[in-house]
């Protein structure tokens, strides 16, 4: 027996060579349009991988919803219906998990599920592929089903790659149709180096890439995230992130700072209260966990809750059900809780500031977001974007930064974080009366005036440090690892980071973000 005849699957149909994956892929950018593109798509795919059944979801702009845009049945084009694949957990798990799934050897007895249409001969074997968009966001998914086994080890066509290129190439299409359809609207700018970063954050380090890699994780799920870092590190900015990119966004973003109320307002604020339950409770009214059902409650300063709140917080977690003041009734909320601190829980738990089971139920999830210090790159990349934006503001014209003033910001250490920077860029641009910033106009400690600008010694040590903090960011804090990267001895390494200022990133911290 041939080892073709041994395979359930029909291997040597499966595998393309070169010559067909390039024919197959001009033939998607030749498209004349988006509905024939995905048309192509669906086809070409279901020749290459031999299989019955292939099928293409794209998330809607509000990503919300990921409908069914366009499917091969047994040779026939459908799918308009746009049955949407979040309904599907199996589809929902790997969109949200950005995760491949294989499945070679499904049960006999799968005739359809609430994406594979029914079928007489039972689903064998099945791929899901989430596909990514140009800023590597999962923007849908592939699905190809055969009713004979093994569809995934046989066919080893580079699915996600082909998958993107088609999806690049569709954004594209459906971007140039919509401009024809109201040519008198400007077509979205092209994202610049500065707006480039992820679900509208500034930054591209590698600090800021594990940021949003985990960002990603959380979208299409309820699951409760603790979000840690120091202040002005953009955690409200990351909660709401969350909340716009994810399957909530067309649900309410509420946002309550814990630690600006005292207790009792803030029982009655976050639970709501009946008439009658204190002295002026003189009707009822909703909390903010009603106000924010279906959507997202964003806590911030989650450490400075009172201890007994923090106990009717958990039961909301565990019971997702909330009591108002003055009730003797709960009642049910769909509420995605974001916490944030910039306090180290952990030991405000050993302290008995904080309860211990709270602290394990909110820390399911945790992000934790770097300061600037540890940002590198990303200081001169927020500092554009901010000046712009001021400037904007300001109603003034643009100005540009001198290279001796970026040198000397990517010096500063900046305590207050994003928020610090964003200030003294604005302060900057009031003193400006030009338009090219000087280091004289950032409100510094020991700013460079003109007669003092930076040795060339102290630029030096400023890129040094920023590339040590990437590469030291790049491999979890890891010195042996970042040594062998940057090709110098460790004690080099730890030598050179002693000199240039450098902490070692804590246990705890690197413990904080999850794999
Ligand atoms: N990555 C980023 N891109 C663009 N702007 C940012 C970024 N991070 C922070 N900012 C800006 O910095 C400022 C502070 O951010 P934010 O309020 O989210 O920080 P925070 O960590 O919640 O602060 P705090 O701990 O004091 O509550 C905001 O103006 C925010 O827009």
């Amino acid at each position: 027996m041939s080892s073709r005849e041994m395979l359930p699957f029909n291997a040597a149909a499966a595998v393309p060579d070169a010559a067909n994956l390039l024919t197959g892929l001009s033939a998607l950018v030749q498209c004349q349009n988006s509905a024939e593109l995905q048309q192509k798509l669906v086809g070409w795919l279901a020749e290459l991988g031999n299989c019955a059944l292939v099928q293409l979801y794209l998330l809607d702009a509000s990503h919300s919803r990921l409908p069914l845009c366009c499917q091969w049945l047994d040779g026939q084009l459908g799918g308009e219906h746009g049955e949407d694949g979040l309904t599907a957990p199996l589809l929902a798990y790997s969109l949200s998990q950005n995760t491949p799934l294989q499945l070679d050897e499904l049960d006999r007895s799968l005739h359809a599920t609430p994406f594979l249409p029914a079928s007489s001969a039972a689903w064998r074997s099945l791929l899901c592929q989430p596909i990514l968009d140009r800023r590597q966001q999962v923007g849908g998914l592939l699905v190809l089903a055969s009713r004979a086994r093994g569809l995934g080890r046989a066919l080893t066509l580079p699915l996600d790659m082909v998958g993107n290129i088609a999806l690049a190439q569709l954004h594209a299409m459906q971007q140039a149709e919509l401009a024809l359809q109201a040519p008198d609207l400007p077509l979205p700018e092209p994202a610049t180096a500065s707006k480039l970063g992820s679900f509208g954050l500034i930054g591209e380090s590698p600090a800021m890439q594990q940021v949003y890699r985990l960002i990603s994780k959380v979208l299409h799920n309820p699951v409760t995230v603790l979000l840690g870092g120091e202040t002005g590190t953009g955690k409200e900015l990351v909660a709401r992130a969350i909340h716009d990119y994810g399957s909530r966004r067309s649900q309410p973003f509420i946002a309550q700072n814990c630690s600006a109320l005292p207790e009792q307002l803030l029982e009655s604020e976050l639970f709501g209260y009946r008439k009658g339950a204190f002295t002026g409770a003189d009707q009822d009214r909703e909390g903010l966990f009603d106000a924010a059902n279906g959507g997202t409650l964003f806590l911030d300063e989650i450490g400075d809750m009172p201890l007994a709140l923090q106990a009717k917080l958990l039961r909301v977690l565990q019971e997702g059900e909330v009591r108002p003041l003055g009730s003797n009734q709960s009642h049910r909320v769909d509420v995605r809780i974001v916490a944030a601190t910039h306090q180290d829980l952990f030991s405000q738990v050993e302290q008995g500031g904080f309860r211990e089971d709270l602290y394990y139920r909110l820390s399911h999830f945790p992000i934790s977001l770097p300061p600037l210090r540890e940002r590198g790159s990303d200081i001169r990349q927020l500092a554009l974007q901010f000046t712009q934006e001021t400037c904007t503001f300001l109603q003034r014209s643009h100005c540009r930064w001198s290279d001796t003033a970026l040198a000397y910001l990517a010096t500063q250490r900046f305590p207050g974080n994003v928020r610090e920077l964003k200030g003294l860029i604005a302060r900057a641009l009031l003193l400006c009366d030009g338009n090219l910033l000087l280091p004289e106009h950032l409100d510094l400690p020991n700013t460079p005036t003109q007669a003092h600008r930076l040795t060339l010694r102290e630029q030096l040590e400023a890129v040094e440090r920023n590339l040590l903090n990437e590469a030291l960011q790049q491999h979890n804090g890891n010195q042996t690892l970042t040594a062998r990267m940057l090709g110098l001895p460790r004690r080099t390494l730890l030598y050179r980071m002693q000199r240039l200022g450098i902490a070692l990133r804590s246990r705890s911290q690197a413990q904080c973000l999850p794999k």
